[in-house]
């Protein structure tokens, strides 16, 4: 086994995503953790602010400008997107190796990352370098990737579930309805009125209809797949639970020679040799995999209505954000995939 500690940064360790990438990276046998960043709450120990990693990681908050560059293999940029470009920025070229939590980096364009999250991109040399970092996809790109952007939550359920349809080419690449359920984490530490528990409690609602950001992230994805353009509908919804992520997809075939056996070997095949994927026979749940990296993927045929149906469900903190940055993490160090990222999910 490789021996090597690479030296790590995280920025923006007082969130949500930060804090799951301290949980995983403190105990990766090739990981050593020399900056945590916070700007509001420097000078605190990490700990004090996440009291479970008390004798654990007790590592003093720094702010972002301090952390110290020189001998730095890895930075995580786990902040909000706007903030993660001009970090990218100042730290290009430094030889450092960057993995961005945001969805700075994921599209294809300046152009289209402002259309669609209305904000001035400053950066976009780095939208060109940047690779999609789904390890799934792209592992070959993401091997010698300076820059890696780390796919959205909603995304990877989203991707993960119809990859094997589109790159088959056995899709109408019209039909796709996405049906996504998150857990509240997914929006992140800071309270707002939408994750009041009052409004969160014993309730259950869609947003972002029609025009959620993560739209446009998945049609570009799936039609580099296809290798034609995708128009699909993605729904969201919040869900009153801390974590997972659980996307129904609905989608017509191109074709009418389709049955069960042949969908599931299409997915067995397609996802071969890949650690995170687990193809399930039967509807998975939220728990199947909380707290693990592990993609659960149950796709059905419909005969009577000529549907796929394809549930698939991750842990939005760790398959859809910090598990998948370490799985590139170790891809980009030319470590084993799985290194530190064995949890079993937490049940019950
Ligand atoms: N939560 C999730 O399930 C997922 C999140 N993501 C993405 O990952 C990124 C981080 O998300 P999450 O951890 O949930 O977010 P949080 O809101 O929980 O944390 C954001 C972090 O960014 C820091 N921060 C905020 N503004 C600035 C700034 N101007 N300069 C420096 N640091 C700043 C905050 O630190 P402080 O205020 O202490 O300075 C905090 O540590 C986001 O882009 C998010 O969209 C992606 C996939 C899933
Ligand atoms: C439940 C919830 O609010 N989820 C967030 C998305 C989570 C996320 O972090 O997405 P990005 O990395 O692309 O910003 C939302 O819908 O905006």
């Amino acid at each position: 086994m490789d021996k090597k500690k690479y030296k790590i940064s995280i920025v923006g360790a007082s969130g949500y995503t930060g804090s799951e990438l301290a949980r995983i990276l403190v105990h990766h046998p090739n990981a050593e953790i020399v900056d945590i960043t916070s700007e509001s709450h420097k000078g605190k120990k990490f700990s004090d602010l996440h009291p479970q990693f008390s004798g654990i990681l007790d590592l003093t908050l720094v702010g972002a400008e301090d952390i110290q560059l020189s001998d730095l293999d890895m930075i995580f940029l786990a902040l909000p997107h706007g903030v993660s470009m001009g970090f990218a920025k100042k730290w290009a070229g430094s030889g450092i190796r960057i993995v961005d939590l945001s969805g700075d980096f994921r599209l294809s364009t300046a152009e289209v990352y402002e259309a669609w999250y209305k904000k001035e991109h400053v950066f976009t040399e780095g939208i060109k370098d940047a690779v999609y970092g789904m390890p799934e996809l792209h592992a070959d790109k993401i091997k010698n990737a300076a820059l890696v952007a780390n796919p959205g939550c909603y995304p990877t359920a989203s991707i993960l579930g119809l990859a094997p349809l589109f790159a088959a080419g056995w899709i109408d690449p019209h039909s796709v309805v996405i049906d996504a359920k998150s857990g509240l984490t997914g929006a992140g530490i800071k309270s707002s009125s939408v994750t009041h528990f009052s409004n969160v409690n014993e309730n259950f609602k869609a947003y972002g209809i029609s025009n959620h950001r993560h739209t446009i992230e998945i049609e570009e994805q799936l039609s580099l797949l296809l290798k034609k353009a995708v128009n699909l509908q993605f729904t969201p919804h919040l869900l009153p639970v801390d974590r997972g992520i659980l996307a129904t997809s609905y989608a017509r075939p191109d074709q009418s020679e389709v049955s069960q056996e042949k969908l599931e070997d299409l997915y067995r095949n397609y996802y071969n040799g890949k650690p995170f994927i687990r193809i399930r026979k039967e509807v998975p749940s939220l728990k199947d995999v909380r707290g693990s990296n592990y993609a659960d993927i149950y796709p059905v045929w419909d005969p009577r209505t000529k549907r796929f149906i394809v549930v698939s469900v991750i842990d939005n903190l760790v398959k859809g954000a910090a598990g998948q940055a370490v799985h590139n993490m170790n891809i980009m160090l030319d470590l084993k995939e799985i290194t530190g990222l064995e949890h079993v999910p937490v049940q019950p």
